[in-house]
């Protein structure tokens, strides 16, 4: 059985309306999914809650790849407080542009290697990543029974091989983001996908490499007069329940 492995970073354009995660496939669906559509909505990242759409690729291959793929979303926002306290000065063509801007999200894909159990059930990495793209080589039969590769290319803003460390990662996905909360603009991150693809992995040293930076950002003159106030939330959202994990899970 082949098997592929990667964790996915979306960033996607809203301006763009098609955004960049290309020939992405289905994410499964379940209360998870339900909670997550009504996260994005309730952050006005509703646009993202529609399924995408799975083009070319043998449906049959996609539990084990969606298995070893998430996606992990950055979206920055610029606060409608900000926008219509300056949209009286700006231009018809200058307001326009803002609003295009308003939501920025990027996909990244993280690819992580095969574990031991794949390994050793001598099972094929049908995964390569060159530059933004990431190619699934899907193995197919002919009718004559000859075997042959079926390749499936997927362009995201970013993809990132199994060789990336955790330091690249963070550089590549939330450090950009940091300054621009400074500039009253919403920032999120999150990773989706399904168990086993490397969500924990991922995301587990963003929030302290995130905080170090924030408060890096705080303390600078430029900053620290604006009194700028820190807030720290820790949530779970398990079984279609949301848990306070800094409040004894209620
Ligand atoms: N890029 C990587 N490099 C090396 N090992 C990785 C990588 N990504 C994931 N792994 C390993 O794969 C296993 C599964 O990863 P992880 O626990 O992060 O998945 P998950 O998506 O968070 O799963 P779940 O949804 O079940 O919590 C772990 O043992 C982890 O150490």
């Amino acid at each position: 059985m082949q098997q592929s492995n990667a964790t996915a970073t979306a960033f996607y354009d809203h301006a763009g309306g098609g955004g960049s995660f290309n020939n992405a496939g289905p994410a499964g669906g379940d209360a998870g999914d339900a909670v997550m559509v009504r996260w994005l909505q309730s952050t006005g990242l509703q646009h993202l809650a529609f399924p995408l759409t799975s083009t070319g690729i043998d449906q049959r291959l996609l539990p084990n790849l969606l298995m070893q793929v998430n996606v992990l979303l950055i979206a920055k926002e610029q606060s409608s407080a900000d926008a219509s306290a300056s949209s009286f000065i700006a231009n018809e063509k200058e307001i326009s542009t803002r609003e295009n801007n308003v939501a920025k999200i990027k996909v990244m894909v993280h690819k992580r290697p095969l574990n031991k159990k794949e390994i050793s059930q001598k099972e094929d990495d049908i995964v390569t990543v060159d530059e933004n793209v990431l190619t699934v080589h899907e193995p197919k039969l002919k009718v004559d029974l000859t075997a042959y590769v079926e390749k499936h290319e997927f362009c995201f803003d970013a993809v990132l091989d199994e060789h990336v460390t955790n330091d690249e990662v963070y550089r590549v996905t939330v450090e950009p983001i940091i300054p621009i909360i400074f500039q009253r603009t919403k920032a999120t991150c999150f990773a989706y996908g399904q168990t086993g693809s490397g969500k924990t992995f991922t995301m587990q040293p963003l929030p302290l490499r995130a905080a170090q930076d924030l408060i890096r950002f705080l303390h600078q003159p430029v900053y620290h007069s604006q009194r700028f106030k820190l807030w720290l939330s820790y949530f779970e959202i398990y079984d279609g329940k949301l848990f306070d994990l800094l409040s004894d899970r209620k």
